[in-house]
């Protein structure tokens, strides 16, 4: 089906953790009232009375007239046109669960940087299998941008994904400002595993970090991590990109060198000498490269690309292996 997202689309957000409450920062500056799906009761309340989320971005104060916060998904998404998901990959599931209202005649766009896991399929490919939606009304929003940075201002660049440039275009309108930048492409699958795949390798960054290795190791793992991600892509699902531009290789790199980097700490843990459950405990935020780990894995039996990478990664995250060997180990296959 082709559909066209017209100019007085009205955009909901689902989710309320960092990076939805940053965007929701974005839409809401833009003039129209942006639904906002929030199921936890406290942050409700605060939203409606005090304008803030009180547990994520609690610096960012929103005009309560510029937000529609709810904890009923059917309305907010029987009142929106363009939906965006930014839940945790591995909770979206359970967020969407109570939907009774169908998706099908809806924009959707996932800001989501992670697989379902036990399905093993990207946002993308769960929202057009489970929902029914055409390739054409699903699109991605993505980029290196850090909910802190973005929420105060600092200057980021997005990259908005979707079939039809006029669609994308349109949605780019609604994240647009004074400080965001703004990309456009089609490649759906790449840009969606490339940030599925930073993450991981920002895990092996923080890891090596923990253990003690240098910058000019970090240097040489990162440029075979992107080295890795490429190859994934062009094997996997080859197309003409160019994965050296913002959406693959700028998110990979401000995600292994950022200190707001979830996936980095992590790993830092984790190279410090944390067991793998006291690191994630230790967590206050979600780390998406935790669940890829182990879903890329799954998925890679299919395409058999060499990752050395994200196999070490998978390693001590899941067979309780070594950190310290797994990475002894990587040293010697990196170029
Ligand atoms: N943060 C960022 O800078 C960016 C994040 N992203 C992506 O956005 C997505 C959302 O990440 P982000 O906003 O950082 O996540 P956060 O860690 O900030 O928020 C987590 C959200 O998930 C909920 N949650 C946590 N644990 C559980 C659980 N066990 N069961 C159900 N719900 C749970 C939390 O609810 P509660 O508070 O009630 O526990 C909260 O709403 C991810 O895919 C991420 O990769 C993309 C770009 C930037
Ligand atoms: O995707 C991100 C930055 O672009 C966020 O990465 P982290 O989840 O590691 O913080």
């Amino acid at each position: 089906m082709e559909y066209k997202i017209g100019t007085d689309a009205r955009c909901a957000v689902i989710g309320y953790g960092s990076w939805a409450t940053a965007i929701v920062g974005l839409l809401a500056a833009n003039g129209r009232r942006v639904g906002w799906y929030v199921r936890n009761p406290e942050v409700l309340e605060s939203l409606c009375s005090d304008g803030r989320n009180p547990r994520y971005l609690n610096d960012l104060e929103f005009d309560r007239n510029s937000i529609a916060p709810s904890s009923d998904l059917d309305a907010v998404v029987r009142d929106a046109d363009i939906v965006i998901l930014a839940t945790p990959s591995a909770y979206l599931k359970d967020f969407l669960a109570p939907l009774t209202v169908p998706l099908r005649d809806k924009f959707v766009v996932s800001a989501i940087k992670g697989i379902v896991p036990g399905d093993y399929q990207t946002v993308v490919e769960y929202i057009h299998d489970h929902y029914g939606l055409s390739y054409r009304q699903i699109g991605l929003v993505t980029g290196p941008s850090h909910a802190e940075e973005v929420s105060r201002g600092k200057l980021s660049y997005l990259t908005v994904v979707c079939a039809d440039p006029e669609n994308a275009r349109r949605i780019g309108e609604r994240f647009a400002g004074e400080n965001i930048r703004l990309s456009y492409s089609a490649d759906l699958y790449g840009v969606e595993y490339a940030a599925i795949l930073k993450n991981i390798y920002a895990l092996s960054v923080g890891i090596a970090v923990g253990l003690g290795y240098g910058d000019n190791f970090l240097a040489v793992l990162i440029a075979n991590a992107a080295g890795e991600m490429t190859r994934f892509l062009e094997e996997s699902y080859p197309d003409e990109r160019n994965t050296q531009v913002s959406a693959y290789l700028g998110d990979l790199l401000v995600t292994c060198y950022s200190t707001y980097s979830r996936n980095r700490r992590l790993g830092l843990l984790i190279g410090h000498g944390c067991t793998v459950k006291s690191a994630l405990n230790e967590m206050t935020m979600v780390a998406e490269g935790y669940f890829a780990a182990d879903c890329i894995r799954h998925i890679n039996f299919r395409h058999r690309v060499d990752m050395p990478i994200a196999d070490m990664v998978y390693r001590v995250l899941y067979e309780g292996a070594s950190a310290r060997r797994c990475m002894q180990e990587l040293t010697t296959k990196l170029i």
